[in-house]
């Protein structure tokens, strides 16, 4: 028996949601160019949920169900009341709101499809509330309510700031949503499908997969990138600050891929955002620096930029404080874990790899006081 690290190569499951063949990324079979281009973050979450994109009034409905279900128990808010906020990262405090979330979900354990679909319903509403209740009330004020007239990326930043957001805001931030939203078999969707797999409930599955979703080598990645663009400071510092991370043998954050050789295909959108933002913001340098990166990292290791590389400094340019912006992805990438954990419900085998076992040689056992 032997084993293959970090499970590289191993195709573990089937999926009819997205697929990465020859670097190209599809969700249900249409491009995320297409996608990028053409379609709000509710179409990308119901084609994800049901195989298809929706009729006008599929998705007028559709919408109309996320806005009405984002607010939060009065629970949750007084559960982020509780604590101390300043010592806490986001994503620990998304993973124990959704886990506490479940606790005030009479449907939580009950495990029919529609009632799945229901609870995929709240869960994504509910997460875009957490995050920006977290951010408020972490500065003092007071949570805000979503309206029910705004669509899901407007909500988020009307949350967020308390204010309308602007067109191109609220664009740039549609536009994440859907590049994040599924990714196949990533390591928090495959937590996700792990935990499920043994028939836990969603709660459960979304909390697993918000955990994977924090680690550095995945959805924290983006955070790391802008606090690697602010230790740099200056564009002038850039290839220095990288030749000497690499001397050191530590990875550039926001670089390298396990599936993508070439390139990440939502890299260029991200880029392309970031190169306006920064302009407009008048902080061009943010995207100058992380074009050298990238230029420098592709020639050298012949590494591509990932999603979390340009990610960062858009939400930078968007005011987004640099520790929500992993919570941004789990925003968005709980609509693929919960296709994925629908999905899994209905074909499922509990998951139960083998080890490789490299530890002793049966060893003869010796009584306590003989050791
Ligand atoms: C949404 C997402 O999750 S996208 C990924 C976000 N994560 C990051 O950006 C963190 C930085 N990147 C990485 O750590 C990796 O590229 C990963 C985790 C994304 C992929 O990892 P793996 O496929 O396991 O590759 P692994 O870590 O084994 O690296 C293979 C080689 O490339 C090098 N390498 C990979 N990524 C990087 C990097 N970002 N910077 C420098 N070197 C790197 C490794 O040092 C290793 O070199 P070696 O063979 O000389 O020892
Ligand atoms: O697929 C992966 O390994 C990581 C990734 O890019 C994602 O989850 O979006």
């Amino acid at each position: 028996m032997t084993s293959a690290k970090g499970l590289e190569g191993i195709v573990a499951t089937q999926s009819s949601i997205s697929s990465i063949i020859d670097d190209q990324l599809t969700y249900v079979g249409y491009t995320i160019d297409d996608l990028a281009e053409n379609s709000s973050f509710e179409e990308v979450v119901f084609l994800l949920w049901n195989l298809r994109l929706p009729t006008k009034s599929e998705l007028d409905q559709f919408k109309t169900d996320l806005a009405s279900n984002m607010e939060l128990p009065e629970a949750i808010i007084d559960h982020l009341r509780s604590y101390d906020l300043s010592t806490v990262h986001p994503m620990a405090a998304l993973r124990s709101a959704v886990s506490i979330l479940g606790l005030y979900d009479d449907e939580a354990d009950v495990m029919e499809e529609a009632a799945n679909k229901r609870k995929a319903v709240r869960l994504q509403a509910k997460i875009a509330t957490i995050v920006t209740a977290f951010a408020r009330i972490r500065q003092g004020k007071d949570p805000v309510k979503p309206k029910k007239d705004l669509g899901f990326a407007a909500n988020f930043l009307f949350m967020l700031n308390g204010e309308e957001p602007k067109d191109i805001e609220e664009e740039a931030i549609n536009k994440a949503l859907v590049l994040h939203a599924d990714h196949e078999l990533n390591a928090s969707t495959f937590t996700a499908r792990v935990c499920v797999a043994t028939l836990s409930d969603i709660y459960s599955g979304v909390t697993a997969a918000i955990g994977a979703l924090k680690g550095p080598l995945h959805g924290g990645a983006n955070e790391r990138v802008m606090e690697m663009l602010t230790e740099i400071g200056e564009e002038e510092n850039a290839i220095p600050y990288i030749k000497e991370k690499m001397a050191n043998k530590e990875k550039i954050m926001g670089m390298g891929h396990r599936v993508y050789e070439q390139g990440d295909p939502r890299a260029k959108y991200l880029k392309q955002m970031s190169k306006e933002l920064t302009k407009i913001t008048g902080q061009p340098k943010w995207y100058n620096m992380s074009v050298k990166i990238e230029d420098y990292i592709k020639e050298e290791k012949g590494l591509p930029a990932n999603v979390d590389f340009y990610s960062a400094s858009v939400y930078h340019s968007l005011g987004i404080d640099h520790d929500l912006f992993t919570p941004i992805f789990a925003t968005s990438r709980v609509s693929g874990w919960l296709a994925h954990i629908l999905e899994q419900y209905d074909n499922n085998r509990l998951i139960r790899p083998r080890a490789e076992y490299v530890g002793p040689e049966t060893q003869q056992y010796v009584a306590i006081e003989n050791r």
